[in-house]
């Protein structure tokens, strides 16, 4: 139990700076969304996407932190789009 406790205050402690970095990162998304719309830009940039996802698989092989960046750019289209 105590091994338990003290792994999932391990993990509260990640996730406090991994939410801090996904506030960071979405309010600059809103920044791109403001000068896409400025400049007449669309908000889905593939090749963007692409690299992202490329820097994500080299960084790590496991397919899960691929996803999770399909997620957080789905999320933040949809934050550029509102
Ligand atoms: O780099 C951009 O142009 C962004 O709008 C940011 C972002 C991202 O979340 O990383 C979001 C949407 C685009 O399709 C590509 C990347």
């Amino acid at each position: 139990m105590d091994r338990l406790k003290a792994l999932r205050s391990e993990i509260d402690d990640l996730d406090q700076s991994i939410m801090e970095l996904l506030e960071k990162r979405m309010d600059i998304a809103i920044e791109i969304g403001n000068y896409k719309q400025l400049k007449n830009i669309t908000v889905f940039d593939s090749s963007r996407e692409q690299s992202i996802l490329e820097k994500a698989s080299t960084f790590s092989h496991s397919p899960q932190i691929s996803n999770i960046y399909k997620a957080i750019m789905k999320e933040s289209k949809s934050l550029q789009r509102k």
